[in-house]
């Protein structure tokens, strides 16, 4: 298998599922672009993965229903992955964590977003987290999307929630007793989390923090999908260094 094009001058071999969505083809153009990157495979919904076309990596960004079982198949064949789709549970990293046990030099990278700017977006909130009595999450993103709130979001609220507990913070205050339209939105790990959908709009975060007479705003904005794109190219290098199930971007750039 040839995967460390950086250190043996060797391409390494790539293949999309979801090679025709958004993201997919934005992907597929990234790794046409990139040196020591070969694209083998493009596949969408209803084609056979089969081989993978030879893949040595493949990136996945299809849709929530369907990535654990894409994932599964390339595990069962040796295959490392990037993830980019949203939506696993904890049950779904857990059977892929048992899956990978039968395949150690496997490695799979599940990101809730590749951006650089959002990766620090969720390091700054963390550490942000234990400062603060309040925290919420307001997550805007264009009206296609399917999931709400957004994996990004999901996995900020749930940094904060685990950092607040960390600090022995109580819930964040709230008086709220009368709110029969789910007008003060969800909650992940405690944290009230917004879904704003808005057409124009790419990928978006504000993360607030209040406390008696201050607030901190962290936020990000995609404008475009080439913003994902060099953590993607970085992760498909980087993947076969990292056996195993690596949640985040962050553990890749040492963030
Ligand atoms: N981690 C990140 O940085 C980012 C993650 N995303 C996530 O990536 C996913 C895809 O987003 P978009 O590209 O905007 O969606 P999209 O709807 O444009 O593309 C999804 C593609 O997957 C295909 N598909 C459906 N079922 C499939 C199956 N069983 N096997 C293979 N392909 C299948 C669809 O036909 C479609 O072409 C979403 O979960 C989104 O939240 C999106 C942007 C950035
Ligand atoms: O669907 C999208 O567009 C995005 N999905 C990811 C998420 O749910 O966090 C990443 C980014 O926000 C764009």
């Amino acid at each position: 298998m040839s995967t460390d094009a950086g250190a043996t001058g060797a391409t390494t071999r790539v293949s999309v599922i979801g090679a025709s969505g958004r993201m997919g083809s934005e992907v597929c153009r990234a790794v046409e672009a990139a040196d020591g990157l070969e694209l083998v495979g493009r596949f969408d919904v209803d084609d056979d993965l089969g081989d993978l076309a030879g893949a040595d990596v493949v990136v996945e960004f299809s849709v929530p229903d369907a990535s654990a079982t894409n994932v599964a198949h390339c595990v069962d064949r040796g295959v490392h992955v990037v993830v980019g789709t949203t939506g696993w549970s904890d049950e779904k990293l857990t059977d892929l964590r048992t899956r990978l046990e039968d395949h150690p030099e496997v490695g799979v990278l599940i990101a809730p977003n590749f951006a650089i700017g959002a990766v620090l977006m969720m390091a700054f909130a963390a550490k942000a987290a234990e400062f603060y009595e309040s925290a919420e999450v307001i997550e805007l993103h264009h009206p296609d999307k399917v999931d709400a709130p957004s994996g990004t979001a999901a996995r900020t609220a749930d940094l904060i929630g685990a950092a607040r507990e960390q600090a022995g913070l109580g819930p964040v205050p709230d008086a709220t007793t009368h709110d029969p339209d789910g007008a003060r939105g969800g909650r992940t790990h405690g944290i009230p989390v917004h879904s704003v959908r808005l057409r124009g709009l790419v990928a978006h975060q504000e993360v607030l923090f209040g406390q008696t007479g201050e607030m901190l705003t962290i936020r990000h904005d995609s404008f475009d999908r080439v913003s994902f794109m060099p953590g993607v190219v970085a992760a498909v290098r980087k993947v076969s260094e990292h056996p195993g199930l690596t949640v985040g971007l962050e553990h890749y750039l040492g963030i």
